[in-house]
């Protein structure tokens, strides 16, 4: 559902993303991991189509990302600040959504899913007034309300509190056992243990390492814990793990 092969991405002399080739399956959730900086949002927005690649290409649903008109029903994406508009109530924002999509008949689905994410008893309440983990919510549920077949996720539980958080996961996993194709790019690991079946680690625009929660646990040094934490610090220190021990790693590293 998502290929992308030598996806390059320069802002001047910054290359945020630097060949990057992946694949993710139908239904898969890809954990998409890194450091500030390492290039994930700057990968999604090539992959929804925001954003040019300066090099390299990227599939999305079987469609090029030159397509924008083919992907957009295709795809759901929550940015990191989801656009909400804050004079309308949570279900006039979402009405208002599938009104830009084209959906008919959707207001038992809205009303299905403000209560899915604990939004039902503010959903008439004006969003100037929400707090961010409401507006993330709402940011969620209107990525999710034309039934997309890929889903973006950037920082999906940002400003969530607990149990909130655990409501979006849930979420999440249910979309994902209906056969959704999830990339989800997110700094918590907790989160993406639990639902990732793929984990891709980017560092300055490379990936540094790839494979299931477990399989990246089992690459580990014996110097820790052998958590996805270790590995993840493990991979993205530059202060030598990759350059010597890229073989347990998994990656290749270029001397030069
Ligand atoms: N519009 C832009 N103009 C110039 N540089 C940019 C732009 N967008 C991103 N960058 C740079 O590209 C690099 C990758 O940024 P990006 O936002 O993709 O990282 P990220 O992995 O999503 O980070 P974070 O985890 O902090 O959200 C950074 O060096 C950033 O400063």
């Amino acid at each position: 559902m998502i290929v992308t092969e030598s996806l390059t991405k320069r802002y001047g002399d910054v290359v945020a993303v630097d060949g990057l080739d992946l694949r993710v399956e139908k239904g898969e959730v890809y954990g998409f991991l890194g450091p500030n900086g390492a290039g994930k949002t700057t990968t999604m927005e090539m992959l929804t189509t925001l954003s040019t690649p300066t090099a390299g290409r990227a599939s999305v649903a079987g469609h090029s990302t030159a397509e924008r008109d083919a992907i957009k029903p295709q795809i759901g994406y929550l940015p990191d600040d989801p656009p909400v508009y804050d004079a309308f109530s949570a279900r006039e924002q979402l009405e208002y959504v599938a009104t830009l999509r084209g959906l008919d008949d959707v207001s038992d689905r809205i009303d299905r899913l403000l209560e899915r994410v604990g939004l039902a008893a503010d959903a008439d309440r004006q969003i100037d007034g929400y707090s961010q983990g409401m507006c993330q919510k709402v940011g969620l549920v209107q990525s999710v309300l034309h039934e997309p077949s890929v889903l973006f996720l950037d920082e999906p539980t940002n400003g969530l509190d607990p149990r909130a958080a655990r409501e979006v996961v849930d979420l999440i996993a249910d979309l994902s056992v209906d056969g959704t194709t999830v990339f989800l790019s997110t700094h918590i690991l907790p989160v993406v243990e639990e639902l990732a079946d793929t984990v891709g680690v980017l560092h300055e625009g490379t990936l540094v390492a790839e494979g299931s929660p477990a399989e990246l646990k089992a690459r580990a040094t014996d110097d820790g814990d052998g958590s996805l934490e270790q590995v993840f610090l493990e991979v993205t220190d530059d202060g030598g793990y990759l350059t010597d021990d890229a073989t347990r790693a998994g990656v290749e590293v270029d001397d030069g």
